[in-house]
């Protein structure tokens, strides 16, 4: 995906204003490079497919009477602070334990104007109070035998999990079926053929019954 037709497949989902309000999320980012390293190099010329569309993806594949979503290891805020620009209505926590990203991130909500939405979580997942979440997401967090047991505290009964991964979704998939399951699918990725997003919902340990809410 260029960037061109990246930027074309966010103008028609969303409207001007909430494209103007990823402009300057993208403009914050880059500015923030010349001072942590919040994305691969590499990667800012190709901003829009690498990162945008690859966090903007996840939408569709969100129920749409989610009301609360938390990101792991949201970094620059991908996916979370883009989910949060494109979905209102939503309430975001984002996860993060770096204290210079943590920084980075609460002031990109206010700049943004998202603060009221969205919530920086300032710690370690391991140290983060259980809040059942109806979307659980986390892009080059953790593999899924170890995300699995952190995060399944955040999750209740329908929760939807979504994992952006690159080649390795269905050996993940296959190492955390042996102490996990659950109805699980692969779907590909929009931005790069060699990447996949595994869906997830009824996530639960083996041998145990339904969770109550
Ligand atoms: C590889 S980066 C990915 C960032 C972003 N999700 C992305 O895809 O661009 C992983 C992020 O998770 C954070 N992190 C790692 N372990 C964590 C933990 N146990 N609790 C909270 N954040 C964590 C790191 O500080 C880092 O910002």
């Amino acid at each position: 995906m260029t960037e061109a037709e990246a930027r074309a497949w966010v103008e028609a989902l969303v409207p001007r204003e909430t494209v103007e309000q990823l402009e300057r999320l993208v403009a914050i980012v880059l500015d923030e490079m010349g001072r942590q390293n919040l994305i691969a190099a590499s990667t800012a010329e190709h901003i829009w497919a690498r990162h945008i569309v690859d966090s903007a993806q996840l939408l569709p594949m969100a129920p749409d009477e989610a009301a609360s979503w938390i990101d792991l290891g949201s970094g620059a805020g991908f996916p979370g602070m883009v989910v949060a620009a494109m979905r209102p209505g939503l309430h975001i926590t984002l996860v993060e334990s770096r204290r210079k990203r943590i920084d980075f991130l609460s002031g990109m909500a206010d700049a943004l104007g998202l603060a009221d939405r969205v919530t920086v979580a300032g710690c370690r997942l391991e140290m983060l109070d259980s809040a059942a979440q109806d979307v659980i997401s986390a892009r080059a967090f953790a593999p899924m035998d170890r995300l699995l047991p952190l995060a399944h505290r955040f999750s209740h009964p329908g929760t939807v999990w979504l994992l952006p991964k690159g080649r390795s979704a269905a050996s993940e998939l296959d190492a955390a079926r042996a102490s996990w399951q659950g109805d699980f699918r692969i779907e590909p990725s929009l931005t790069d053929p060699d990447s996949a997003i595994i869906v997830a919902t009824k996530v639960q340990p083996r041998g145990r019954g339904p969770k109550q809410r």
